[in-house]
């Protein structure tokens, strides 16, 4: 795969693949511009090399029509704003004006283009709408991390129809520290995993299995592992489907040699509310009826124990419902054990990195990814397609 460094990009037009997927509250203001920022590296780069720059993104799911709550509108303001420069919205992302304004481009001149997903086309990967897509450019970036795990048309099938691809330089960086996480990590590598399901990363789990040193347990996805050994988990989250295979997973990690950590105690409430009565009780003493609501104290001792001698730690999924503060000492207690620890520390995941922020502590972290469920799909051990869409790129950047 070719990044835009090794490409001949000067004084061209290029169509910019970028997750502009940000968060906004209910009047429309940009709550977290961090997936704003992380391309900025990618669009100076390009900027000072003379190129000019057709920038697409979706923003949420508006399911194939055009919707004015997922315009780009905010981010376009945002972005002019981070570059100092001015950033000209396109009234939408393909069509005969949005061809003429792209035409139109100097050399240093942006477009944003509108919201792809106002177009079927995106999310179908249809090829008539790609290749209108890569007609907008003369070369094309993909710097969209957290999308790459979908294959819509702005990410693999575009590539079918450029000239000129290859990645930019978030799309590098997450790569980068994905793979000095995983792929050659420097040992003991410690993963943690929560969150709400063991079901929705399954996959996860098992592909962790065959690399980690020691998988450590906890958030909701804790209490089907606690019932899988016999233990009463009350009226927590669970999922009995998978009683089973929680046990299988448990004998794999000792099959393998892999140390595996469960939580030994827990914050149990009366109720689903911080307000109900709170308890901290031994993980084989949660009173039926009763909900487990974080890790207790021994436990975020034993876990920072358990990473004491880690030289790589990759953690997604808080360790209970740090929404609620009356239940966010776990999760934040791993946060700061991430934060003083000399290990190379990856954190993906929305929630997760929500639970960073909130503890103050993401200057701390060796690297926050900003994708949720395309950092979870390389934690399966799947290949990306919009990474596999590159890698068909021959050494000049063009596509096979
Ligand atoms: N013990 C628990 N009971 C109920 N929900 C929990 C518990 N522990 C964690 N959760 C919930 O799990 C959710 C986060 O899970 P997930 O989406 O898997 O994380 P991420 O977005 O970081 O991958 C949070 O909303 C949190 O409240
Ligand atoms: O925010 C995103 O994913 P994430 O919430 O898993 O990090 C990406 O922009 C992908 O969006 P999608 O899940 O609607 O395809």
């Amino acid at each position: 795969m070719k990044y835009i460094n090794e490409l001949p990009i000067k004084g061209k037009r290029l169509l910019v693949r970028v997750d502009f997927n940000v968060p906004l509250d209910e009047e429309g203001n940009i709550t977290d511009d961090t997936r704003i920022r992380a391309v900025l590296p990618t669009l100076n780069y390009a900027l000072d090399e003379g190129a000019s720059l057709v920038l697409c993104s979706h923003l949420g799911r508006p399911k194939g029509k055009r919707d004015e709550r997922y315009s780009l509108r905010p981010v376009a303001k945002r972005l002019s704003r981070l570059l100092a420069k001015e950033v000209t919205l396109a009234p939408d992302c393909v069509g005969e004006e949005v061809k003429r304004l792209c035409e139109g481009l100097s050399p240093g001149e942006i477009l944003l283009l509108e919201n792809l997903r106002f177009h079927e086309g995106e999310t179908k990967n249809d090829p008539a709408f790609a290749r209108e897509l890569a007609s907008l450019a003369e070369g094309y970036i993909n710097d969209a991390f957290a999308v790459a795990h979908r294959a819509h048309a702005s990410v693999v099938g575009v590539t079918e129809y450029v000239q000129l691809c290859g990645a930019g330089f978030l799309m590098k960086r997450e790569l980068s520290y994905f793979h000095r996480a995983l792929e050659e990590p420097a040992r003991p590598l410690v993963a943690i995993v929560g969150g709400a399901k063991v079901s929705s990363k399954l996959g996860a789990l098992e592909n962790l299995l065959q690399k980690v040193d020691k998988l450590l347990i906890g958030g909701a996805m804790a209490n089907t592992f606690i019932k899988s050994q016999g233990f009463e988990v009350g009226r927590s989250k669970v999922e009995d489907d998978l009683l089973e295979t929680a046990s299988q997973l448990i004998r794999q990690a000792k099959e393998r040699g892999v140390k595996f950590y469960l939580p030994v105690d827990c914050v149990v409430a009366e109720k689903f509310d911080p307000r109900a009565e709170i308890k901290i009780v031994p993980i084989q003493e949660v009173p039926a009826g009763w909900y487990i609501m974080d890790i207790g104290p021994a436990t975020v001792r034993l876990f920072t124990e358990a990473l004491h001698n880690a030289r790589t730690i990759v953690w997604n999924g808080p360790m209970g419902v740090f929404e609620m503060d009356a239940f966010s000492r776990g999760t934040m207690a791993m946060v700061r054990a991430l934060a003083s620890s000399y290990a190379l520390t990856i954190v993906g995941g929305g929630d997760t990195d929500v639970a960073v922020h909130k503890a103050g502590e993401s200057d701390n972290i060796s690297y926050i990814s900003t994708g949720g469920g395309a950092f979870l799909a390389l934690l399966e051990g799947k290949t990306l397609p919009g990474v596999a869409a590159l890698e068909l790129c021959d050494p000049e950047g063009r596509r096979d």
